[in-house]
């Protein structure tokens, strides 16, 4: 069955979804234009795990990502093919764009706080979706603050802008500020590529633990971050999904000549 939304034109897929598979993508194909960015990915991201993309920059690992939660329907001239299903449903079908982005969050590369107060900035995606109780926001912001294992340091300074904070504690904000909504999957776009070492420590740190609850995804550059957090990688190389295997596999016993190239450091 085929059904067109704006630029997107879907396919419902045959397949049924096993109960751990968060995602299933099947035969995704997207465009800018006439420029061919993914090219028949076909992945099951499994649920409560890390899954990273790792590949050379420009291959189309952003771009995957962001087609998770249709964040490339507005960009101009993008049509995307294939089958994106999140548990039983079909993301590029009926579903309401706001209520995917609510299930599914996004983490940015550069922490991105609104300029406005820490609480507010935690308070703000709850607001959206009509929560205006004083004591319900209360109890969440403290909750996603904990979460985010940054409740200490910021429980005294809750109404200072968000932008005084460090760099680091800008992003376990914003990790915090995605947990607001109660998602069930968080994309993270190089989340520490803009942080100092003890910054990117606690991040991983925190993703390790934060996916007992949550379907973590992560775009990075860095193949010794992924092999220290990821259960799941997956390689890509222009616009190709070269190789997916387990992180420990992908790393020791590559079976694509061009993974191997590209982990021991032969291109990229
Ligand atoms: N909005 C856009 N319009 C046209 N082309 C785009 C757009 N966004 C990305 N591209 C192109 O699609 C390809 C994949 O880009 P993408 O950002 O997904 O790569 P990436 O692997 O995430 O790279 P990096 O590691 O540098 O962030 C690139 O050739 C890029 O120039």
């Amino acid at each position: 069955m085929d059904s067109v939304y704006s630029n997107v034109v879907v396919e419902a897929s045959e397949h049924p979804v096993s109960a751990a598979t968060k995602f299933h993508v099947e035969k995704l194909n997207l465009h800018y234009g006439s420029f061919h960015a993914l090219k028949d990915i076909n992945i099951d991201i499994p649920q409560n795990r890390i899954t990273a993309f790792i590949g050379p920059s420009g291959c189309g690992k952003s771009t995957f990502l962001k087609s998770l939660n249709r964040m490339n329907d507005l960009v101009e001239g993008c049509r995307i093919e294939g089958t994106v299903m999140l548990g039983n449903e079909n993301i590029y079908g009926d579903m309401d764009v706001n209520h995917l982005r609510k299930r599914v969050g996004m983490v940015f590369q550069n922490p991105n706080p609104f300029p406005m107060s820490i609480y507010d900035n935690i308070a703000y995606g709850p607001r959206t979706h009509g929560i205006h109780s004083r004591q319900k926001l209360d109890a969440i912001v403290e909750k996603s603050l904990r979460q985010a294992a940054i409740w200490d340091e910021l429980k005294d300074r809750l109404k200072k802008s968000a932008l005084g904070l460090s760099g680091g504690q800008q992003q376990r904000l914003c990790i915090a500020r995605a947990l607001a909504v109660e998602p069930e999957v968080i994309l993270m776009d190089e989340p520490t590529s803009a942080l100092d070492p003890i910054s990117t420590a606690h991040i991983e740190e925190l993703a390790l633990e934060l996916q007992k609850d949550y379907t973590i995804i992560m775009v990075t550059h860095n193949m010794q971050q992924a092999t220290r957090i990821s259960s799941k990688t997956a390689f890509f190389l222009l616009g190709e999904m070269v190789e997916y295997n387990d992180t420990e596999k992908l790393f020791s016993m590559p079976e694509d000549k061009r993974t191997e190239d590209y982990i021991t450091g032969r291109f990229g």
